[in-house]
C-alpha cells in the first residue's frame, strides 16, 4: 500500500493535521525517557506539547485557532517491519473513521517517517487497568462510576461495530480515563475494518492480549465483532471482581480455577458475593451489580453466536444507570497541575459531580 497516496486521501477531509518529524522531536525533547508514557506491541507513547489547529492538511483546518496543548505521540519501535507498518496504518484508518466522544482523538500525523507517527489527545487520568489493579482509586469507590465507565466503553464499541470496525484488543489497559474520568478507548493497532459483505477476518497470526482473547478466535482464527464482545465481558469481570483475567482463585475443593470460569459459575449458582470485590451501598446497587454480572456472563459465552451484540449490551446497561438512586457524599479527589489537591464532597447526582469536575478542571487551568 502506498501510504502517502491512500492515507492522504483518507486524511484530506478528516481535519487531521500534518506535523514534521522535527516538530514532534522538539515536542518530546527528542523522545526523552522522562516523557515516555508507556510501551505497547507496536511502539512507545511519549508525552509532548504541541500547537494544533493552525493551517494543517486539507480545508478542515483552515481558519482554526491554534492552541498549545499536551499530546501523546505514538512512535513505532521498528520502522522497517512490514507488520508494524500495517498496524499503524490500520490504527490511523480506524481512528479517523471513528470520531466518537469515547474514542481517543487523533490530532495529527507525521508522514516523513516510513511508518507514520501518530499524535493523539493526551489523556490525563491513566488507564482503567491502573485504576483497578495498581492504585487505590478513589473514582472506583463508587459503583456508579464503575457502571458509567462500563456504559461509555459499551457505547464506543457499539458505534465502532456499527461502522464494521473490530477493535481487536479490548482490555482495561486500552480504556483510558480523561480529566473528568470519562472513557476514551485507545490502541487501534490491531483494529480491523471488515467489508459490509463479510462478518469476520481470518487471521494469519493471533493478536490480542492473554486473558482477553475470544476462545473462538484462538481456536479457529476467525476475528469477529463478537470477539470484542467477549473481551468487553472480561473487562466487566475486572470491574466487578478487581482481579486480572489471567489470575486464579482456589475453589471449595482446594483447586485453582481461572477467575473468568469461576465468575461464570458464580453467576449461574447465585454465589456472586464470593467473587465481587467491593461493598455495594444499597439493595438497589446489589441488584444492579447482579444485572451487570449477568450481562458479563452472556458476553463471555464460549460460542460467539450466543453472545449479545454491543448494541444490546449498551441498551441493557444504560437503563441500569438511569434507575440508580442519587449518589450522596461521594468523595472525589481532583489533582491539579500545580500539584494542589482539592477534595470535593458532592451531595448531588453523578451528572452534577461530573460538571463539578469539569468546572474544577477549568479553574485549575487558570491557576
Ligand atoms: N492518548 C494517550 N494519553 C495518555 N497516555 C497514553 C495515550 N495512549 C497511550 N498511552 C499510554 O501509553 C501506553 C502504551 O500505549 P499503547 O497503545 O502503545 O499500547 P498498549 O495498549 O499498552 O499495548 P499493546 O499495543 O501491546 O496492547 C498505555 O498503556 C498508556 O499508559
Amino acid at each position: 500500500m502506498n501510504f502517502k497516496k491512500n492515507g492522504g486521501k483518507l486524511l484530506k477531509h478528516s481535519g487531521v493535521q500534518i506535523f514534521t518529524e522535527a516538530e514532534l522531536a522538539k515536542a518530546t525533547n527528542n523522545y526523552d525517557e522522562s516523557k515516555k508514557l508507556g510501551e505497547g506491541g507496536f511502539g512507545s507513547v511519549y508525552k509532548g506539547r504541541i500547537v494544533v489547529g493552525e493551517g494543517g492538511f486539507g480545508s478542515a483546518n483552515k481558519g482554526r485557532i491554534a492552541v498549545d496543548i499536551e499530546v501523546a505521540i505514538k512512535k513505532p519501535k521498528d520502522v522497517h517491519k512490514p507488520l508494524m507498518k500495517k498496524g499503524f496504518q490500520d490504527e490511523l484508518k480506524t481512528v479517523i473513521l471513528k470520531n466518537h466522544e469515547n474514542v481517543v482523538k487523533l490530532y495529527g500525523i507525521c508522514l516523513e517517517t516510513r511508518i507514520p507517527l501518530l499524535v493523539y489527545e493526551y489523556i490525563l487520568n491513566d488507564t482503567l487497568f491502573e485504576h483497578i489493579h495498581l492504585k487505590a482509586s478513589t473514582i472506583l469507590r463508587s459503583w456508579k462510576n464503575r457502571l458509567r465507565i462500563a456504559i461509555e466503553a459499551a457505547l464506543a464499541l457499539k458505534e465502532m461495530h456499527s461502522s464494521k470496525i473490530i477493535h481487536g484488543n479490548i482490555k482495561s489497559a486500552n480504556i483510558l480515563l480523561d480529566q473528568n474520568y470519562l472513557v476514551k478507548i485507545s490502541d487501534f493497532g490491531t483494529s480491523l475494518l471488515i467489508s459490509p459483505e463479510h462478518s469476520h477476518i481470518i487471521a494469519t497470526e493471533i493478536e490480542g492480549t492473554l486473558g482477553y482473547i475470544d476462545p473462538e478466535y484462538l481456536t479457529i482464527g476467525k476475528l469477529t465483532i463478537e470477539s470484542d464482545v467477549y473481551s468487553f465481558g472480561v473487562v466487566l469481570v475486572e470491574l466487578l471482581t478487581e482481579k486480572k483475567p489471567t489470575s486464579s482463585i482456589t475453589n471449595k475443593s482446594g483447586e485453582p480455577i481461572n477467575i473468568i470460569s469461576h465468575f461464570i459459575s458464580s453467576v449461574k449458582n447465585g454465589t456472586l458475593s464470593d467473587v465481587v470485590n467491593f461493598e455495594a451501598a444499597s439493595e438497589d446497587e446489589i441488584k444492579q451489580v447482579e444485572t451487570v454480572a449477568e450481562i458479563a456472563a452472556k458476553c463471555l459465552d464460549q460460542s460467539r453466536r450466543k453472545r449479545p451484540t454491543m448494541s444490546e449490551v449498551a441498551q441493557q446497561l444504560a437503563p441500569i444507570n438511569q434507575s440508580s438512586t442519587v449518589a450522596r457524599n461521594t468523595e472525589v479527589t481532583v489533582t491539579i497541575d500545580t500539584s494542589a489537591e482539592i477534595l470535593v464532597t458532592a451531595e448531588a447526582s453523578e451528572h452534577a459531580m461530573s460538571s463539578c469536575l469539569s468546572w474544577l478542571d477549568l479553574a485549575s487551568s487558570c491557576i
